[in-house]
């Protein structure tokens, strides 16, 4: 029994430890209505299931280049140890969307636990249909009875000490007698989800303001600042400028990327901006390409957490 304690689950959504695992997360993700938004449930899993068939080999030869696993289990499983440490009110646990550990094996050891407060912590700063609502939709529909009061965390890309830990990386990868590009690099989302009312572009375009603001006002100069999306997939329209033609506008220059949609590193940070983007950023000419990390378990992130949660 944990007694007075109250349940911090951070949700994120998943990744493959093996090939196995990578079409799980492949099927569950094309299965969701909230990535593919097919209504009808039999065509939506006839067409996950083409597409999952014709993606799967290719996919995996991108995670045979990070040691045959996404890191973004190890990497969440760092920061729930983390939270256990320092954050005394609450239990943490973290329930996946397309991969184990599912949000009903969560909700067991949670009943286990002898606790009935649920607080939803989405890794995602800003809000998007594809990602905080699908996996909040998805663990509140796991609930078993109505024993358990659940509130969740919509966003927090506005959070001061959030924001403090992003700025933070990036002037630990400014060499002061350089000049830099800065690029914060979002994950795309196809335009037709925007145009639905999706308010993930809105609020990307605020946090890099917000972002920017708080560089400037600590004196930190840059060549510019830019957005730009990453990770593509499919034929549609997705939202724009890509980070490939963002590249494009700097040859011999210098390039910093921060990924923010992104909380802990996953295989879109260390495959495709550490080791694609890399690649094509050295074919464009670009005399310097660094990456920087996610806040994931960071003492200064666990701050954060601490000051989102508080009311
Ligand atoms: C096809 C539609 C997709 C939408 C919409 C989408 C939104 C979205 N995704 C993330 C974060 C991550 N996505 C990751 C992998 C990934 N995403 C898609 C597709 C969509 N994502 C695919 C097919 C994949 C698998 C890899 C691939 O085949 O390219 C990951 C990485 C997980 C890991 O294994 O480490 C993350 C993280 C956000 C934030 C987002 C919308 C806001
Ligand atoms: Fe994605
Ligand atoms: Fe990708």
């Amino acid at each position: 029994m944990q007694k007075n304690k109250k349940a911090l689950v951070l949700l994120n959504m998943g990744g493959a430890r093996n090939k196995d695992e990578l079409k799980m997360f492949l099927t569950n993700m094309f299965n969701d209505e909230n990535i593919l938004t097919i209504n009808i449930d039999f065509i939506r899993s006839i067409i996950a299931n083409f597409i999952v068939k014709k993606r799967l080999d290719s996919a995996w030869e991108n995670y045979e280049k990070i040691g045959n696993a996404s890191p973004i289990n190890p990497l969440t499983e760092k920061l729930v140890d983390k939270c256990n440490e320092k954050i005394e009110e609450f239990k943490t646990y973290q329930a996946m969307r397309y991969t184990p550990p599912f949000a009903n094996d969560v909700l067991e050891q949670i009943k286990k636990d002898g606790i009935n407060e649920i607080l939803l912590f989405p890794l995602y700063a800003q809000f998007s249909t594809t990602t905080t609502k699908s996996s909040v939709q998805d663990f509140i529909g796991n609930i078993p009875y109505e024993g358990f009061t659940v509130k969740y965390i919509e966003e927090f890309y506005k959070n001061d000490k959030f924001n403090d830990c992003i700025v933070n990386e990036v002037i630990r990868n400014i060499d002061d007698k350089k000049e830099y590009n800065l690029i914060f690099s979002a994950h795309g989302l196809p335009q037709k989800i925007v145009k639905k009312g999706d308010p993930y572009e809105e609020q990307m375009n605020e946090h890099v303001e917000i972002l920017s603001k708080k560089l400037d006002e600590k004196g930190i100069k840059f060549k510019s600042i830019n957005l730009a999306y990453q990770s593509k997939v499919g034929p549609l329209k997705w939202l724009e400028p890509s980070l490939e033609d963002m590249l494009k506008n700097f040859k011999d220059e210098n390039v910093i990327i921060y990924p923010i949609s992104f909380i802990v590193d996953n295989s879109e940070t260390d495959f495709e901006l550490d080791i694609e983007y890399r690649e094509i950023a050295h074919k464009l000419g670009i005399s310097e390409y660094k990456v920087c990390r996610c806040v994931n378990d960071s003492d200064e992130f666990i701050e954060a957490i601490k000051d989102i949660i508080k009311n």
